[in-house]
């Protein structure tokens, strides 16, 4: 199994790490424009090697696509992240040209590769390297409600004052403050709506805080997270290296799905050895379906910000 990651920064090398610890990779290549960039952080992660016991090589290359020849799976993480105040559909100027870019010419090295694109705005860069790309539909997924979903989940546990691993919940919609859609009425401790435990004021206070992860720690760091995007990313790679069939939300291109059309965008679906396996429709209720239209139509007016 060889992973490629495209950007070796924040994102990228946390992404590499987990695939890494997570000893389930052959190979992973991390490849930047950067001179030296890639390389510097691959023989950190391997000097990890021997201390957190796993045998994957990982090698680094400055914008040289040959090394990446015949890669399983390709992560885009490559671009600009936003600064405390920014949106995500801000870096949409300059992350569309380098997604473009770098998508193009991945696939001219590893025809039948999966993409998961990774950079912001997640979902418009996901529909961009359908365009650019013309890769069927379940080799090209979106990265943003896995993480979404981890940040909802730490949210309700916090509320609900109980372990992580006690808690499930999803969220879809589109990957941006506006755009979530946590679905609080499915959210679950041990089988038991997460309602039984907790006021609707503090449901919806979970709902305002998950939204705003992102933008929140972006306030913090100064730029935007890396630890639990990597982790994210690296769990969706598991699922598809090991065939495991999980759920996870991720964007993906809607054809008639959910009532939507012509845009990529966080929905369940079913990840194994093909990609995107299938999409898995829930029914929503109407004020969830109503949240959906209106992610869609966010989502949607970014793309037409693409010159395509
Ligand atoms: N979908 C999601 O849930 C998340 C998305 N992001 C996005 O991921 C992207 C990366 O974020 P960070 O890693 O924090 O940024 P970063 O600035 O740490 O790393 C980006 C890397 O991309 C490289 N790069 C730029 N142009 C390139 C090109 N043409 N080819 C190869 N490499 C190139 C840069 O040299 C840099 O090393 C941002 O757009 C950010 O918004 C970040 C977190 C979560
Ligand atoms: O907030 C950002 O800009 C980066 C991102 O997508 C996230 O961490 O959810």
């Amino acid at each position: 199994m060889k992973v490629t990651v495209v950007g070796a920064g924040a994102v990228g090398a946390s992404c590499a790490e987990y695939i890494a610890i997570k000893n389930f990779a052959s190979e992973v290549i991390i490849l930047d424009i950067k001179e030296g960039f890639a390389e510097g952080k691959a023989m950190d992660l391997m000097q990890t090697a021997s201390l957190n016991g796993f045998d994957t090589k990982i090698t680094g290359s400055t914008n040289d696509y040959s090394k990446t020849a015949d890669s399983d799976i390709c992560v885009i993480t490559s671009g600009i992240p936003r600064k405390p105040g920014m949106t995500r559909e801000e870096l949409i100027g300059i992350n569309a040209g380098i997604v473009k870019m770098v998508s193009t010419s991945l696939i001219e090295h590893s025809p039948n590769t999966i993409i998961i694109v990774v950079s912001n705005p997640m979902d418009t860069m996901t529909y961009l390297v359908h365009k650019a790309t013309g890769l069927p539909k379940n080799r090209i997924i979106g990265m943003g409600g896995a993480l979404d979903s981890a940040r909802f989940k730490y949210r309700l546990a916090e509320a609900l004052g109980a372990p992580i691993s006690d808690v499930d919940g999803m969220v879809i919609g589109g990957h941006s403050d506006k755009g979530m859609v946590p679905l609080t009425r499915l959210a679950t401790r041990n089988s038991v709506p997460v309602s039984e435990f907790i006021s609707e004021e503090r449901l919806e206070q979970v709902l305002q805080d998950t939204k705003v992860g992102g933008a929140t720690l972006t306030g913090l760091l100064g730029t935007s997270a890396w630890y639990a995007p990597g982790a994210a990313v690296s769990s969706m790679v598991q699922a598809i290296a090991c065939d495991t069939k999980k759920i996870f939300p991720c964007s993906t291109l809607l054809e008639g799905e959910y009532g939507l059309h012509d845009l990529c965008i966080g929905v369940p679906v079913i990840l194994g050895k093909n990609g995107i396996e299938s999409i898995v429709e829930i029914n929503l209720s109407t004020s969830e379906k109503a949240h959906m239209q209106e992610s869609a139509i966010g989502v949607s007016a970014t793309n037409k910000l693409l010159t395509l």
